[in-house]
């Protein structure tokens, strides 16, 4: 998931967003959203993500129960790709402590966290939006971007040492997360009435797993800019922590923005790109953005799993007829292009979509 583009530099963007959010009296002009009505801050209506039960997924029997989870599954993540997921084996304490090593990398000084800067032209490290166009419009966002599997891919030099606990934590995340999330894959393809290893098998041996750890510091200007602007994400699936106290996601359903609520012990899933190209967009990989908040710092951190690169995802055959017809066409290596599609204005699932006449 390299970007390819080489990146734009310049002095007003080499800054990090606490630096911003410090600094000056004006909006910087490259995080001003072009068409700020959009942001609407007006109160949102809140959004009903239904919560699903892990638990109940991994049971190899066919209950009445069972049956009826798939079926919650299949409705929510078919009308708006969102579901809150609940008794995953993940202890709050253990969710709290991965959220605490979050907290405490971004309290460090801005100087120990730009030890950890990223690269030109790498996705690991600390940053924010990689600059492809002049009138790109900038999240309000720093971040940690690390990939976790496969391990040949992980670059440790870019891992927090400080709270001395962090790779520990992490590595134990990342191998819960993992059986979970083939737990979700595979009731994905059952709720669908397909093969269980159908969607799973397109992830190959080693699928991708890259963190990414959001800081969005309070903004001045929370009608004029967003805290991350509208995007479906490029994974196959994403999980996300929430701050437990500031909300900020919000989620387009039916042309209206929803906030999405705060979810204590419950992680959020949503659908990644990746995986409404493989269910022929049965599944919706829902676009959502954040908004910036005035008064208050928020973090988050989002997990994705992606299929490995050498891997060509498609539209499951079982989901293909005359009724139905292929909506995508195939591909390989889906994030290579991702950002720079994105920091264009363009949504990338898009240049896949299969063309009639
Ligand atoms: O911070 C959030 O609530 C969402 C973050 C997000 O959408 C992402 O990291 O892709
Ligand atoms: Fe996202």
């Amino acid at each position: 998931m390299a970007p390819t583009a080489t990146a734009l530099k310049s002095e007003e963007l080499a800054l990090s967003v606490e630096e911003l959010s410090i600094e000056g009296n004006n909006p910087p002009k490259n995080y001003v959203v072009k068409d700020s009505e959009s942001i609407n801050s007006s109160r949102l209506p809140l959004l009903e993500v239904p919560t699903i039960d892990i638990g109940l997924l991994c049971s190899s029997s066919s209950s009445f129960q069972v049956e009826e989870e798939l079926k919650k599954l299949r409705s929510a993540l078919s009308s708006f790709g969102y579901i809150q997921a609940v008794n995953h084996g993940m202890s709050t304490s253990f969710l709290d402590e991965v959220l605490e090593v979050t907290r405490r990398f971004f309290k460090l000084p801005l100087e120990e966290k730009k030890k950890y800067s990223r690269e030109e032209n790498e996705i690991d490290g600390y940053g924010n939006d990689i600059v492809y166009t002049h009138n790109q419009t900038l999240d309000w966002n720093d971040r940690l971007y690390l990939h976790l599997l496969p391990e040949s891919i992980r670059k440790f030099e870019k891992w927090p040492q400080v709270p001395d606990n962090f790779r520990k934590i992490f590595l134990e995340f990342t191998e819960k997360l993992k059986i979970v999330n083939e737990v979700i894959v595979k009731a994905m393809a059952k709720s669908l009435k397909l093969e269980e290893n159908c969607f799973l098998d397109q992830f190959g041996k080693n699928p991708i797993a890259l963190t990414r750890l959001n800081f969005y510091p309070p903004c001045p200007w929370p009608d004029r800019i967003l805290a991350a602007k509208p995007h479906g994400d490029a994974s196959g699936t994403t999980y996300l922590l929430q701050d437990k106290e500031v909300e900020g996601l919000q989620v387009l359903k039916d042309e209206q923005w929803y906030r999405v609520p705060l979810t204590p012990d419950a992680m959020v899933f949503n659908v990644g790109d990746q995986l409404e190209i493989m269910t022929n967009g049965i599944f919706k990989s829902p676009v959502h953005r954040v908004a910036t908040n005035k008064e208050r710092e928020r973090m988050t951190l989002a997990l994705f799993f992606s299929p490995e690169l050498t891997s060509e995802i498609k539209p499951a055959i079982g989901l293909i007829d005359d009724k139905n017809p292929r909506l995508y066409n195939n591909i390989i290596d889906y994030g290579r292009n991702y950002f720079e599609q994105l920091q264009n204005g363009n949504k990338p699932i898009d240049a896949l979509k299969v063309r009639r006449h």
